[in-house]
C-alpha cells in the first residue's frame, strides 16, 4: 500500500510540536542554570565561566551530525548561555565603541545580546569603567593580523591591576554600504583609514577614481552614508542594520583571513580551563646575556611561547617592557615555577591573567 505524504498542515503540525519542547527545554536548563548560579553565590564564583562556554560549544558542534548548520548551532547556544547567564547574574560589559565597530561585535560574539553591552569613547575609559566596578568585564582590541598590536592597550597595563579573564578572535570582513545599494550611485566612500588600506585593491578595481575619505570609525562612516544617498561605507555587516543601510557588496577586503584579537579585562582573575594562556609584563635587568637568560626557563620546561612584544619604558628612556604569551596556567606547576625563575632576570614582573585560549 502506498504511504501518504504528509500534508503542509501536517508538517507544520509537527514543527509546532517540536517548537514547544523547544522551549519547554530551554526553560529546564534555565532552571539549572538558576541553580548553578545559587550555588555560585554561596561560594563567590564567578558567574561567567569562558572555558566552561567553550566546552560547550565544542562538544555540541563535533557532536553534531546535521543538517542543522555548526554556525547557527553556534549562534543560537551563544544566545541560550547570554540569557542563562543573565538569569543567575546581570551582566554590564564595556566596549571600546562606537556602537557597530569591530570590538561591539567581537563583544556581542563573546557574550551575547541578553548582555547590557556599554559603548565607550577609548580604550582607557574601558579600564576605568571595569577599575570602577561600573562595568563587570571590558573588551579591548589587543592585535590585529595584519596591522599589529593596538599599543594603546598594551601601554594600559603597565599601569592597570585588570586581569585578562579571556581572549576573543574576530574575523574581520568588511562590506560596502549605501542607502541605495547601488554601486553606480556611490560617488565618495568612507571609513577609517584601517579598512581603506584592507580593500585598497578592490577598491582601485571595482570603483577607480571614486575617493576613499577617512574618518574616525568605521561607525561614523556608516552614520555618513545614511545621511546621504552618494555616499558608501566600508564597514560591518553590523552597521548595514544600525544604520539602515543595503549591502552593495561584502566582503570586499583584499586579504583572506584577517582576524583581530580582542582581550577582555576584569577586576578578578579566571579559573583553569585545562587549555590555558597567561599574559605576563616585566622589564629585565641592564646585563650581557639577560634577553635570552629570560627564555630558559620556558625553553627547558618544554612551554610554548606564543607572543613576545617589547614596548619603550614611558618614565625610563631606552629601557623596554616585554609582554609575553605563554601557554598554560598560572595554577600549572611547571608555569608557575617558570616565572619564578623568570623573577631573576626581572626589574618587575607582573601576571596579567591565565584564561582560555581562543580557536
Ligand atoms: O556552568 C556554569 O558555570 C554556568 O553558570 C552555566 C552556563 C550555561 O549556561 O551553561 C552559564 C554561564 C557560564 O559562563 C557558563 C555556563
Amino acid at each position: 500500500m502506498q504511504q501518504n505524504t504528509p500534508t503542509i498542515e501536517q508538517l507544520r503540525a509537527s514543527i509546532d510540536s517540536i517548537d514547544d519542547r523547544i522551549v519547554e527545554l530551554l526553560n529546564e536548563r534555565a532552571q539549572v542554570v538558576l541553580n548553578v548560579g545559587r550555588l555560585k553565590s554561596g561560594s563567590n564564583m564567578e558567574f561567567h565561566v569562558p572555558g566552561r562556554e567553550r566546552q560547550i560549544y565544542e562538544r555540541l558542534l563535533s557532536g553534531n551530525q546535521g543538517p542543522f548548520p555548526n554556525d547557527a548551532l553556534r549562534s543560537i547556544y551563544r544566545e541560550i548561555i547570554s540569557a542563562c547567564l543573565s538569569l543567575e547574574s546581570p551582566m554590564k560589559v564595556a566596549f571600546l565603541g562606537p556602537k557597530a565597530t569591530f570590538s561591539h561585535l567581537a563583544t556581542m560574539q563573546q557574550f551575547g545580546l541578553s548582555a547590557e553591552l556599554v559603548p565607550l569613547k577609548s580604550i582607557p575609559a574601558v579600564f576605568e569603567e571595569v577599575e570602577k566596578g561600573k562595568a563587570l568585564y571590558g573588551v579591548v582590541p589587543v592585535e590585529n593580523s595584519t596591522e599589529g598590536v593596538v599599543s594603546h592597550t598594551l601601554d594600559m597595563f603597565m599601569e592597570s591591576n585588570l586581569q585578562i579573564t579571556s581572549e576573543i578572535l574576530l574575523e574581520v570582513h568588511h562590506d560596502l554600504l549605501s542607502r541605495t545599494g547601488r554601486l553606480e550611485d556611490i560617488k565618495k566612500i568612507y571609513s577609517h583609514a584601517q579598512p581603506i588600506a584592507q580593500c585598497r585593491q578592490w577598491i582601485d578595481e571595482n570603483l577607480a577614481g571614486i575617493p576613499a575619505v577617512d574618518v574616525a570609525s568605521t561607525a561614523v562612516a556608516a552614520q555618513i552614508a545614511s545621511e546621504d544617498y552618494t555616499a558608501a561605507a566600508i564597514a560591518s555587516e553590523l552597521a548595514a542594520s544600525l544604520y539602515d543601510l543595503k549591502v552593495v557588496r561584502s566582503r570586499i577586503e583584499d586579504q583572506v583571513n584577517n582576524f583581530t584579537r580582542f582581550l577582555v579585562i576584569s577586576r578578578k582573575g579566571c579559573e583553569r580551563s585545562g587549555n590555558d594562556k597567561t599574559s605576563v609584563l616585566f622589564s629585565v635587568k641592564d646585563e650581557p646575556g639577560i634577553l635570552c637568560r629570560m627564555l630558559e626557563p620556558f625553553a627547558k620546561r618544554g612551554i610554548n611561547l606564543s607572543k613576545i612584544e617589547s614596548r619603550p619604558f614611558k618614565s625610563k628612556a631606552w629601557e623596554y617592557i616585554f609582554f609575553l604569551d605563554l601557554f598554560g596556567h598560572i595554577s600549572d606547576p611547571e608555569v608557575a615555577a617558570a616565572l619564578e625563575d623568570l623573577k631573576e632576570c626581572c626589574q618587575f614582573i607582573k601576571i596579567l591573567g591565565s584564561y582560555p585560549r581562543s580557536r
